[in-house]
């Protein structure tokens, strides 16, 4: 094994806004610790990382080409321009090609005598195990969602057969776990149930990534101890050779520690979404509502969530991602005063921030989930796809920190969601007595986070020890 330069760490993000900007942000974290991090990735990925690390000299990027594949549109290098979740599997295999462009890459750092003390990369890039083995240096695995979730989803795979054979709103006991809340076959994701059909090629991939992740040295946790401890050593049992889950989140907040904040904030212009929540004169009277960065949302749904937004009388920003989508007729005249919906690229933590923000209409991506908490935001829950009917289910009735939309059940696949089942819920979290109850909580939730990331904070801590460990491997 090649003896690793004192302060160098490797960080090689799966192409998904969700999953890349907390290892963004893991990295400035390390680089505050005298850790010079190299990220690894593509080139249209890599703009827009250089514009998250302006001010980082100790982080570096390190382009490798991403590979051109029949049935991915080209240029396609990040899921957020997939045209659809259809073509999700094309783009895993397709970074499965990025095997031997990584390599080299830890090649020419080994020879050139500065070899990483390790490897973060996603549980996507599964391929990266073999590689780091290959070449002896450790490698940790990112997941991007919270030590409880993924302990769910691990659990439900080695026990898919025995919940195949229960119906969607049966409970489901997980052996060995005690969970926050009732968990129903439904809560689970759609590629957990269909675990055990091996023919299934998301099935296969999972079951490939999943064996890497399972032999990988750590895992890196993008939450805090105090909401884990419960479940986190029933987590680390599903790993070999006795890996240990080292919880360093809320990782965004370590941006805004000792004077880093000040830098961040220096660079930005305010945005049209700020200037116009500084135009609303009450405190938590705006929801604000994103469905992150994956969701397919069908036009009809979305003209359902204009329609509900009207109906509830409060203000809103919303955030849509489909450019096909237009507002129903007549819809803008009526919301003109009350309603900024923006198509671009916002910035969710400073909006989520903002004093007039007082609840989010959110898909529950774990970063969303996160970032609501430190904001001290309810959120109105609506889970969409993946893992996030898990993390809707701990912030509602684990944390009690938000309400749940009510689905419409037999109205066929279309709508999800109804416009009067959209205006209850905005109107019951903005203004009603469960809101109000749902806010308290959150703030109380923010409090933990941001205390996790402070010095002697659980998490802060965390990470001085995974920086010893990392040294001693
Ligand atoms: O205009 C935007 C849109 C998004 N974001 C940020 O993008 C991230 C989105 O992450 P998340 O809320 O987790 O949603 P997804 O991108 O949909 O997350 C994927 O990745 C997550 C982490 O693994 C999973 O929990 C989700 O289920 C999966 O869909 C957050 O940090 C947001 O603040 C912005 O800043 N501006």
């Amino acid at each position: 094994m090649p003896s690793p330069s004192a302060s160098h760490v490797v960080i090689f993000p799966f192409m998904a806004q969700g999953h890349t900007l907390p290892l963004l942000d893991l990295s400035k974290a390390l680089s505050r610790q005298q850790i010079k991090v190299t990220i690894i990735t593509t080139p249209s990925n890599a703009k827009s990382i250089a514009k998250c690390v302006p001010n980082h000299p100790d982080i570096h990027l390190n382009e490798i080409p991403f590979p051109t594949i029949d049935g991915l549109p080209k240029g396609c290098e990040n899921t957020s321009q997939l045209p659809s979740m259809e073509f999700l599997l094309p783009f895993l295999h397709a970074t499965k090609q990025l095997q031997k462009p990584f390599e080299e890459v830890l090649e020419t750092m080994i020879k050139s005598n500065t070899p990483p003390l390790c490897v973060i990369s996603d549980f996507f890039l599964g391929f990266t195990l073999a590689s780091c083995q290959a070449l002896g240096v450790p490698r940790l695995v990112f997941h991007g969602t919270s030590a409880l979730s993924m302990a769910i989803m691990k659990s439900s795979w080695v026990n898919a057969s025995q919940i195949n054979s229960l119906s969607m709103l049966d409970r489901v006991d997980l052996p060995g776990m005690k969970l926050p809340f009732t968990l129903t076959k439904a809560d689970l994701p759609a590629e957990t149930l269909n675990a055990s059909n091996h023919d299934d090629p998301m099935s296969q991939f999972i079951d490939e990534v999943g064996w890497a992740d399972a032999n990988s040295c750590g895992i890196i946790i993008n939450s805090f101890e105090e909401l884990e401890k419960d479940h986190i050593s029933f987590f680390e049992s599903f790993y070999m050779n006795g890996a240990k889950a080292w919880c360093l989140g809320p990782l965004f907040l370590y941006d805004k520690i000792e004077g880093l904040e000040k830098s961040i904030n220096q660079n930005q212009n305010p945005s049209m979404s700020t200037q116009w929540l500084d135009e609303q004169s009450t405190p938590d009277s705006v929801i604000y509502v994103s469905f992150g960065t994956q969701a397919d949302v069908s036009d009809s749904q979305l003209d359902e969530v204009a329609f509900g937004l009207e109906e509830s009388g409060f203000p809103f920003v919303w955030v849509v991602r489909s450019n096909a989508w237009s507002l129903p007729s007549g819809m803008e005249e009526k919301i003109k005063d009350r309603g900024l919906i923006v198509s671009e690229w916002v910035d969710q933590r400073q909006i989520l921030s903002h004093r007039a923000i007082g609840g989010f209409l959110s898909h529950c991506g774990w970063n969303s989930v996160l970032e609501s908490a430190v904001a001290g935001v309810p959120i109105l829950a609506w889970p969409m796809m993946a893992e996030q009917s898990l993390n809707a289910k701990l912030v509602v009735d684990g944390f009690g920190a938000g309400l749940s939309v009510k689905r419409v059940q037999n109205q066929g696949p279309e709508i999800l969601v109804s416009r009067q089942a959209i205006s209850e819920g905005v109107k019951e979290l903005m203004g009603g007595q469960k809101g109000r109850s749902a806010r308290e909580r959150a703030e109380a939730l923010g409090r933990v986070a941001r205390r996790a990331v402070q010095k002697d904070g659980s998490s802060h801590d965390t990470l001085s020890k995974l920086i010893d460990q990392l040294r001693a491997y």
